[in-house]
């Protein structure tokens, strides 16, 4: 079994258990009584600057333990005042220890969009991030099957979020396209052995059609990755491990962000 098949099925027996608390029509209700969802492509999208994706992330397989993180809202604040776009906030329970109270802890504490970063594989799911609050849901390409992928990205934008769909190689980003998705996020960590290559990014990102919204996601330890990200075409980053170790992540943030905004950094634009 990868790493990524047994990740997803915790996570079916983890949703399964919350469904039986939670039924779908109970959370649909929920979700109807939520204020709609911000729009998020526009501020990762920007001409002028490399926007940055903040990560609210406790652990992770790779690393285990990063940090403990006792108040996931004051991160989210920080981020939000060191100028993230958006933030990410990661749900899965077992290798992430993550968790739904985390993304309320998130969403209430920031006016920016709010990404769940899960192992999304059911529109419960989905349901489940809009009566949260969230704004985006991460789909990942290689859990899914391409009429899976191509339903969940449309129940995604009928609730009226951004799906942000992530390939790890060419073919699941020419999936990622074909599922109808605006936002493309690039993983540089390889699923199965789990080791970062920001190589990646740039052999793939040129196989995105200039409409899309490119994501560098893993890897990035400061100013000069993102730097290198930006010269190869990302419009954003996302982050995690970095700014979740850093002794100051408003700082940390506002790093990333000063090294993305000088347009001199972006490649040149079709
Ligand atoms: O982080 C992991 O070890 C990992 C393992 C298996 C699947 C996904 C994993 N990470 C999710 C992510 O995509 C990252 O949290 C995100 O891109 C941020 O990466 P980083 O800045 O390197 O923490």
């Amino acid at each position: 079994m990868t790493v990524l098949e047994d990740i997803v099925a915790g996570v079916r027996e983890d949703v399964a258990t919350r469904q039986a608390r939670t039924s779908l029509d109970q959370l649909k209700a929920r979700a109807h009584e939520v204020p709609a969802a911000r729009a998020c492509l526009q501020r990762l999208k920007d001409d002028e600057a490399v926007a940055v994706i903040a990560e609210v992330k406790r652990a992770s397989p790779s690393k285990g333990p990063l940090a403990p993180i006792p108040d996931p809202g004051a991160l989210a604040a920080e981020y939000e005042a060191g100028g993230a776009a958006v933030v990410s906030c990661l749900t899965e329970e077992r290798r992430f220890l993550g968790s739904l109270a985390d993304l309320d802890a998130v969403r209430g504490a920031v006016d920016i969009p709010v990404l769940r970063k899960d192992f999304v594989v059911s529109p419960y799911q989905v349901w489940e991030a809009r009566a949260h609050g969230a704004d985006v849901v991460l789909l990942i390409v290689a859990a899914l099957e391409q009429t899976v992928l191509t339903s969940l990205v449309e129940r995604v934008h009928s609730l009226g979020m951004s799906a942000l769909v992530e390939a790890h190689d060419a073919d699941e980003a020419r999936r990622a396209v074909d599922a109808g998705a605006q936002i493309v996020g690039i993983n540089a960590r390889n699923l199965h052995t789990l080791e970062v290559d920001r190589a990646t990014f740039a052999d793939v990102v040129g196989l995105l059609p200039d409409h899309v919204c490119k994501i560098a996601e893993s890897g990035v330890r400061g100013p000069r990755d993102v730097r290198e990200y930006a010269a190869v075409g990302a419009d954003a980053v996302l982050v995690g491990e970095s700014l979740v170790r850093s002794a100051d992540p408003r700082a940390a943030v506002a790093e990333l962000v000063a090294a993305g905004a000088h347009p001199a950094v972006r490649a040149p634009r079709t």
